[in-house]
């Protein structure tokens, strides 16, 4: 038997940071919605109880490092599972960009074996295992729109934004989450970007006002780091995009925009620039095909 199941990379309308904690975490307040640049995950039962994985994309470990890996691993652990699974994973999302790729592949992998062994577990259930693998992981298991507080774990759903074209481009350099939190002075932080004024948008599908909205407290620190991701930044605001902002802890760079021809424009000119680039819808709501 074998099952299907997408894994949608996620993109921050918002990203707030408030405190650092005492677990070394940062307590966070981020809008974050999914698109539909989607890694596919492959679940194929194995009678023999083992559990193994291939990726399509060389370098991403193939073991117990994989947050897929992780996933089948946790269940099988806690639900005392004797069946095996094979998981592979088809690569479109890019890796260490800020789009949460290996988060949604864990989820999709949870989503999936959920059926493929018959667990018959909640959405909320497998959220709770999610965040035991990594903060974007519950978000990853529902996905759609919704506001990620806590460390990014405690998820409020949100509506769908008004739809529109996302243009998403990711320079050659890798940055670490770690790192890039690490570097930040909760303090100094100048500008909080409003959570509330950002879901206002989205409640009342207003495009201009959720562009406006737009902001990443992490995106000074990678900038900082990184002029690179500065220049995509200004390339797609004179390219015209309507809204543009780093997602996560970076190093890709999202624009958005309503019309149609503004895709192609800002296209061809990041095209000159930077090799991988990517043209998405929002999704908005959670897509069918991910529903456990
Ligand atoms: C920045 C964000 C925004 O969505 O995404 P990415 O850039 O990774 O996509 C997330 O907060 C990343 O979530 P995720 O990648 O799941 O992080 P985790 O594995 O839980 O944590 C990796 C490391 O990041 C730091 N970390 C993470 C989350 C958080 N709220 N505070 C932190 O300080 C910690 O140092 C932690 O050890
Ligand atoms: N299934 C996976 N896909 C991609 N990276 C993975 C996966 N599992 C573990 N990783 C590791 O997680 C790290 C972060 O990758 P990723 O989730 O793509 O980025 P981000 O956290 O920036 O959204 C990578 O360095 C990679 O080695």
């Amino acid at each position: 038997m074998r099952i299907s199941v997408k894994a949608p990379a996620k993109i921050n309308l918002t990203l707030d940071v408030l405190a650092k904690r005492p677990d070394g975490y940062h307590e966070v307040e981020m809008v974050m919605t999914t698109v539909d640049l989607a890694d596919r995950v492959d679940l194929t039962l194995r009678q023999d109880g083992a559990i193994t994985l291939d990726c399509s994309a060389s370098f991403v470990p193939d073991d117990i490092r994989n947050h897929a890996y992780k996933a089948a691993v946790l269940l099988r652990e806690r639900y005392q599972i004797r069946q095996g699974v094979h998981v592979h994973i088809d690569k479109q999302i890019p890796v260490a960009a800020g789009l949460a790729g290996g988060s949604s592949d864990a989820a999709a992998a949870l989503r999936g074996l959920n059926k493929l062994w018959n667990l018959g577990l909640s959405l909320d259930e497998l959220a709770a295992i999610g965040a035991e693998i990594g903060s974007d992981v519950p978000f990853c298991v529902y996905g759609g729109t919704a506001l990620a507080r806590g460390r990014g774990e405690q998820i409020t759903h949100l509506p769908a934004p008004a739809p529109c074209w996302v243009i998403l481009a990711k320079p050659p350099i890798g940055v670490s989450t770690a790192d890039v939190y690490g570097r930040l002075r909760v303090q100094e932080i100048a500008c909080h970007p409003s959570t509330e004024q950002m879901i206002r948008s989205i409640r009342e599908q207003d495009f201009s006002l959720m562009c406006r909205s737009m902001g990443n407290v992490l995106e000074e620190v990678t900038l900082d780091m990184h002029p690179q991701v500065r220049q995509i930044k200004e390339l797609m605001e004179q390219s015209g995009a309507d809204g543009v902002l780093m997602s996560g802890s970076g190093p890709t760079v999202f624009a958005l925009v309503q019309k149609e021809a503004k895709v192609h424009r800002i296209y061809n000119a990041l095209r000159g620039f930077v090799k991988d680039v990517f043209v998405a819808r929002m999704l908005g709501m959670p897509d069918g095909e991910m529903l456990a």
